[in-house]
């Protein structure tokens, strides 16, 4: 389901209410919501709102739980870290405590912090189905999501929920959450603003099948909703 805006600030708040009525929906039926965070600059604007005054009130935020779609490997205090990003401009904010926040932890080497956030997954989701509530995705301009790239191992994973690997385009390591993992969550919203994006929205969602050129079209949720948060700027190469 596309949801297309006029502007980033429309866009941002529509987002917000969306996360509002998701994460309200999950504590009143399962007591907690599982909330996956994207990584990168454009949802910077999104956590700022939810942790603002017109928002912050809105959900009861110690029945919510953060995990990363993907991190950088860098240490947690690093200016490219995900977590940082999240950490100034959401959990301190909000006053998250620790216990609520699973950081993909860079300090070990990178297959075995995989393996540890592996291991994190199956035991919040108690050795069940790890199926999060709510997927926050981005878009790269190359139409990678989270830190799945194109022309990598990892859009082969049919296995594993976690991956780490070098990302040659980047020059750096990455973990990331595995295709299939994101495809179990409930819920997936891609928030994509901006005309840098047009074109991979564009291959994304019109442009035939070609995983590996356009990665972000592996994300098809088995059962779940997918949703695209997008500003018309975004939107300016698709069928409305
Ligand atoms: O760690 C990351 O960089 C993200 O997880 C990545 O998938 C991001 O969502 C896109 O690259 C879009 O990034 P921007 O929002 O900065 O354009």
């Amino acid at each position: 389901m596309k949801h297309i805006y006029t502007d980033a600030d429309t866009l941002l708040t529509a987002l917000a209410d969306f996360v509002v009525t998701k994460a309200n929906e999950a504590i009143q039926q399962q007591g907690r919501f599982s909330f996956v965070l994207s990584g990168g600059s454009s949802p910077k604007k999104l956590f700022e709102l939810l942790a603002s005054d017109r928002y912050r009130k809105q959900i009861d935020w110690t029945k919510v739980f953060f995990f990363f779609g993907d991190e950088r490997y860098v240490p947690a205090d690093h200016p490219d870290s995900n977590f940082l990003m999240a950490k100034k401009a959401l959990f301190d904010a909000l006053q998250i405590s620790p216990g609520q926040i699973f950081r993909m932890k860079t300090e070990l080497v990178p297959e075995e912090a995989a393996l540890d956030y592996e291991k994190d997954l199956q035991g919040y989701f108690v050795n069940s189905l790890v199926r999060f509530d709510l997927v926050l995705l981005g878009l790269g301009d190359d139409a990678h999501t989270a830190s799945l790239f194109p022309h990598t191992s990892v859009l082969q994973e049919k296995d594993s929920l976690v991956k780490a690997l070098y990302i040659d385009k980047v020059k750096m390591n990455r973990i990331t959450l595995t295709a299939p993992c994101i495809n179990q969550a409930a819920t997936i919203a891609f928030l994509v603003y901006g005309p840098s994006k047009a074109e991979a929205v564009q291959h994304v969602l019109e442009g035939g099948q070609n995983i590996q050129e356009y990665p972000a079209q592996l994300i098809r949720p088995n059962g779940g909703s997918l949703h695209w948060f997008l500003d018309e700027a975004a939107a300016g190469r698709i069928r409305k």
